[in-house]
């Protein structure tokens, strides 16, 4: 446990157990009423000093919405779940009523979704040293999961790779903006003219970093500690822009560290006065950021990459060509689920980095999927498309199900892109969000692959966030008309 293990999430043989009985669909309650099952976590939370506990769960849009609670009502919440307001799936970043969701509104009266909480993610915040955290899940009436969960959505994804004998691994890195502001400043400037907490274009700044040293360790080590292991942490071209790379995990633990990451970001920014920004694009004159996810297939055991094949010319194997062959054959009309916001697309442009076309290369950073490596460990593709605005369950989710989808039906991937893939002769991505819905709308292989319930709601929230920026006036026609027309 805790203390014996290195590991900074909470271990358990219960957990060991709790995470095979998933597949057999058993719930955490019968394990947590099984002898030893709540006694250990009393036992952790005594030993760590717990006094307090967070749950939280992203929401569609990939923010992050918690609260405290108490150990009492924590403990109680492990045997029979807790209630929790289902608006989190009813409503936008903004906290606006969505018109148009089914699952939940007015009709339904906003009731207490019932919510598990997954003990197995139990962590202690380093900066909140007497307090908790853990990961919620939500469920239907029945036990069921919540279909359009993104978390649980993930873990459905995850369930078939293993069924179909892949261990998937996978890595989120993200680009993000450093802010010297405030939440107050952000809203008192409207936005605008905002001090970015380094000036001018400096990647890789040796310089930047250890000027900046008392918040890049708090960053480093809250991350650590909270159980998101950095891999590698460094200054991107753009003022105020940083890099941080996650190592890998098994999926469903690298998108939990991948949304705990941005939390921590956030979190610790603000305690140092200032804002962490995942935007895709926050000005369009400067670089864009990415949420690039790195990813393998592995035997279940673990200990074979199934990506590399020694025998083949180029080392990649079939299951790495399905894979790919799988990925760029859906991006276009899976995309409203890599980008999910309005600004996303803003991200598409040429020689930026960030893709314009589905494709794939290797070593080339023009495309929408980069292949890495070519030894048996090192071999992987790299998910490019994915902006630092995505939802983590989500992107890893369909990518994951998209390769999977190419391997079930041997899909053979166009030709590699080598040279510049902004040029290449291949499809385009969608320009707009609202292009975007309409081909996943139409995507009968997105309701296949994703179900019906989750892409629905889905179509319906971002329909939504569509509608809210036909509506606004832009700083840009105030620019262009405002005088002139
Ligand atoms: N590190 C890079 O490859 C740059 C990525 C680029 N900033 C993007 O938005 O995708």
């Amino acid at each position: 446990m805790g203390t014996r293990s290195k590991a900074k999430v909470i271990s358990h043989p219960v957990m060991a157990r709790r995470a095979r009985a998933k597949d057999k669909g058993e719930t955490v309650d019968a394990l947590m009423r099984e002898p030893g099952g709540v006694d250990f976590l009393r036992k952790w939370f005594e030993e760590k000093g717990v006094r307090k506990v967070k749950v939280g769960a992203v929401d569609l849009d990939g923010v992050w919405r918690g609260k405290y609670i108490s150990t009492d009502k924590f403990f109680s919440a492990v045997k029979g779940g807790l209630g929790f307001c289902d608006v989190v799936f009813g409503w936008d970043l903004a906290d606006e009523l969505l018109d148009n969701t089914q699952v939940t509104g007015w009709h339904t009266g906003y009731p207490d979704a019932q919510a598990r909480v997954d003990v197995s993610t139990g962590r202690i915040i380093p900066w909140e040293p007497d307090t908790a955290a853990f990961l919620l899940d939500f469920v239907n009436a029945d036990g069921t999961p919540f279909g359009p969960s993104p978390r649980q959505l993930l873990q459905k994804i995850a369930r078939r790779a293993r069924d179909l004998g892949y261990l998937p691994k996978f890595g989120a890195e993200y680009e993000f903006y450093i802010f010297k502001e405030t939440p107050h400043s952000l809203h008192e400037k409207g936005f605008q003219g905002l001090t970015p907490l380094t000036p001018g274009m400096f990647g890789y700044s040796w310089l930047r970093t250890s000027l900046n040293s008392p918040l890049v360790h708090a960053l480093i080590d809250g991350c650590n500690g909270f159980g998101v292991d950095i891999e590698g942490f460094h200054t991107e071209t753009g003022p105020g822009v940083f890099e941080a790379a996650i190592r890998y995990d098994e999926v469903e633990k690298a998108a939990d560290k991948a949304v705990l990451f941005k939390t921590v970001a956030k979190e610790i920014c603000a305690r140092h006065g200032l804002t962490a920004c995942f935007m895709a694009k926050v000005n369009a004159k400067l670089p864009g950021c990415s949420g690039h996810v790195h990813q393998s297939l592995w035997n279940l055991k673990g200990g074979t990459n199934l990506f590399h094949d020694e025998d083949s010319p180029d080392g990649i194997s079939e299951t790495m060509r399905h894979y790919l062959g799988g990925q760029v054959e859906l991006m276009p009309e899976l995309t409203a689920l890599y980008w999910p916001t309005v600004n996303s697309y803003k991200r598409s442009v040429e020689n930026t980095w960030a893709p314009t076309t589905a494709t794939w290369g290797r070593e080339n950073r023009t495309t929408a999927i980069r292949v890495i490596g070519d030894s048996p460990k090192s071999m992987r593709l790299e998910y490019r498309q994915l902006g630092a605005d995505m939802n983590a369950y989500v992107g890893m989710a369909v990518s994951l199900a998209a390769g999977l989808w190419g391997i079930q039906n041997e899909v053979e991937p166009p030709p590699m892109c080598s040279g510049n893939g902004y040029e290449a002769n291949a499809r385009p991505l969608p320009r707009n969000l609202k292009e975007a819905v309409t081909l996943l709308e139409r995507s009968e292989r997105a309701r296949e692959l994703l179900g019906d319930d989750f892409v629905d709601h889905y179509v319906r929230t971002r329909k939504w966030e569509v509608r809210q920026y036909e509506r606004a006036v832009t700083n840009w026609e105030l620019e262009r008309y405002l005088e002139l027309i």
